[in-house]
């Protein structure tokens, strides 16, 4: 027990104290806190930076708005049950403008391989077929396997899988489609993609459609993960809000606030507080304590239980998942603004570079390149447009050096993205207009994600998403939610764990 805990069993029960707190306004966190206040619960959200967001909060600089991370947004679709973004909103009646991207990705792959993912489905697989004509009957079959996993998931109402009457629920309304989940479930997209494609180059190509979003390859990759990725990109569409990814947030913070929920910023959290075995409330860095009757750790598993909790008495639950999850890497990050005129005509609004199949996986190996400008202008003063270019980097290599080596190592590696960029957009080093850079150092402090990590990854093949966990933890009163909790990593995924943990929530309170 911890020095605050022994005073606070009156205090855990008292009027003031809340149905529920959540550490952390990322995605995960907003989406449970907003979902719980419209339910009716009284929610407090516990943020130590100064606005909402997390990974998918903005910055602005010389009249520049700045995504902090990726600027391609799933869930916004209109119909199915998928759109997870547009109905966390919804239901704490707030809606954003958005912007449809006609191509998901352009692919810049070793062998002068071009490709483009349309959002037309059968635009984008007639442009691989051509690439591997040999393929044709393998890539559809693959693609539309993919399919099934999404329809499954697309027709059922989605909400907490610890939840036993749900489950029921879900069962006779849509038995079919629960089956064919049972048996995705314990898949990896690397299962299904090598039942039915022989040429390397292909499986290469598929192995970089999960990397550049799971980063991790295709064996490693979930396969229902691989299933919403693959489809709702045709199916909802990749849209952008208009605004900036920011928008998201806030609309969301918005809509808890007239929900009756409150938000504090600048508000760091320092300890969960136990009272006996439960949690039951926080210590923030000032020394405030607050009580609710659940707690919910938007922050990562590994700040979670080595951080706000006494590492020597993680749960074992704990030890054996991180047996199997590793932290990925961060990353190097270039925020630029450019000149207008060094965009080719039709530039699509994002990139992959990689040179060398080898290099994949390697540290600021495959190369991300989003420019949201090209889909909402006022991002940036006109007659400029915002280059995002990011590489996954360890933070290993950065942590340990001083100010000014610091400073010339950033630089350094900077201009070698600048380089490789060079290749598609020629005349991108003369029209630079604002360069910001930041490293997995930038993120953990920024975002105080332990090393910067993007999330949790296999660190071996494991059975699909069945041994990722969901939203209650060993540690009574503890529920986790973000991207170290079922699904994983991607903003549509955080916020399907926001829907779970709220529902589970609700359903322990009796709301
Ligand atoms: N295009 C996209 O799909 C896209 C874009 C941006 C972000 N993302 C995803 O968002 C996911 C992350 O979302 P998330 O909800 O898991 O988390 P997050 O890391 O984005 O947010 C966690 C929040 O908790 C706050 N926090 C952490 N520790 C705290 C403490 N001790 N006290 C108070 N506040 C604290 C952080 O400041 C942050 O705002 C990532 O997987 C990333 O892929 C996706
Ligand atoms: C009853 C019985 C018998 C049974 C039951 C069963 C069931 C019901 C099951 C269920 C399940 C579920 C619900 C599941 C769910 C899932 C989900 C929701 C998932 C999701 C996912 C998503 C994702 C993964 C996403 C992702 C995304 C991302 C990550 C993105 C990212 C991006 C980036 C990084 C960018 C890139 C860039 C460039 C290229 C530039």
């Amino acid at each position: 027990m911890t020095a605050t805990a022994a005073s606070s069993s009156s205090r855990a029960r008292s009027p003031q104290a809340y149905d529920a707190i959540i550490i952390g306004s990322g995605m995960g966190g907003l989406v449970t806190a907003s979902q719980l206040a419209s339910k009716g619960a009284k929610v407090l959200v516990l943020e130590r930076y100064l606005i909402p967001g997390g990974s998918a909060g903005y910055f602005e600089r010389s009249g520049y708005r700045f995504d902090v991370g990726a600027s391609m947004i799933f869930g916004f679709g209109e119909q199915g049950t998928t759109n997870l973004l547009t109905r966390a909103l919804d239901a704490v009646n707030m809606s954003l403008e958005t912007i449809p991207d006609p191509v998901q990705i352009h692919y810049h792959l070793p062998n002068q391989l071009e490709l483009k993912v349309h959002r037309h489905y059968e635009g984008f697989i007639s442009e691989l077929t051509a690439k591997f004509p040999h393929e044709r009957q393998g890539i559809r079959r693959f693609y539309d396997e993919c399919w099934k996993i999404f329809n499954c998931l697309n027709s059922m109402e989605l909400l907490s899988l610890e939840e036993p009457r749900y489950l029921m629920r879900v069962f006779f309304q849509h038995p079919l489609a629960c089956l064919g989940l049972v048996k995705y479930l314990p898949q990896n997209v690397g299962d299904i993609a090598r039942r039915y494609i022989q040429d390397p180059e292909l499986l290469k190509f598929i192995d970089i459609e999960c990397y550049c979003w799971s980063v991790v390859p295709a064996d490693l990759t979930p396969a229902i993960n691989g299933g919403m990725v693959f489809s709702d990109r045709h199916y909802g569409g990749i849209n952008y809000p208009k605004g900036g990814v920011g928008t998201i947030a806030q609309a969301l913070v918005d809509g808890l606030e007239k929900a009756g929920g409150e938000i504090r910023y600048k508000a760091r959290v320092t300890e969960i507080i136990m009272e006996g075995r439960r949690a039951v409330g926080v210590k923030l860095a000032s020394g405030e304590t607050l009580y609710g009757r659940r707690i919910v750790s938007n922050a990562t598993r590994w700040d979670t239980f080595e951080k706000l909790l006494p590492p020597e008495k993680m749960p074992s639950r704990e030890r054996r998942w991180q047996t199997r999850y590793r932290k990925s890497p961060g990353f190097l990050s270039l925020h630029m603004g450019v000149a207008a005129d060094i965009l080719p005509p039709n530039s699509e609004c994002h990139h992959i570079i990689l040179e060398d199949w080898q290099q994949m996986e390697a540290a600021q190996g495959t190369l991300f390149v989003s420019i949201p400008t090209l889909l909402d202008p006022s991002l940036a003063p006109e007659g400029y447009h915002i280059i995002h270019a990011f590489t996954p980097d360890w933070l290993e290599s950065w942590q340990h050096l001083p100010p000014d080596e610091y400073e010339t190592a950033k630089e350094a590696a900077a201009w070698e993205v600048v380089d490789r960029l060079e290749a598609i957009f020629p005349g991108l080093d003369a029209g630079l207009d604002y360069l910001e850079v930041g490293t997995p150092r930038t993120h953990r402090r920024f975002l105080g994600r332990d090393e910067g990590t993007y999330g949790p990854i296999p660190r071996h093949k494991l059975p699909g998403l069945l041994t990722m966990p969901f939203n209650r933890t060993a540690v009574p009163g503890l529920y986790c939610v973000g991207d170290s909790t079922f699904p994983g990593q991607g903003l549509n995924a955080v916020a399907f764990s926001g829907f779970a943990c709220a529902h589970r929530i609700a359903v322990d309170l009796g709301l």
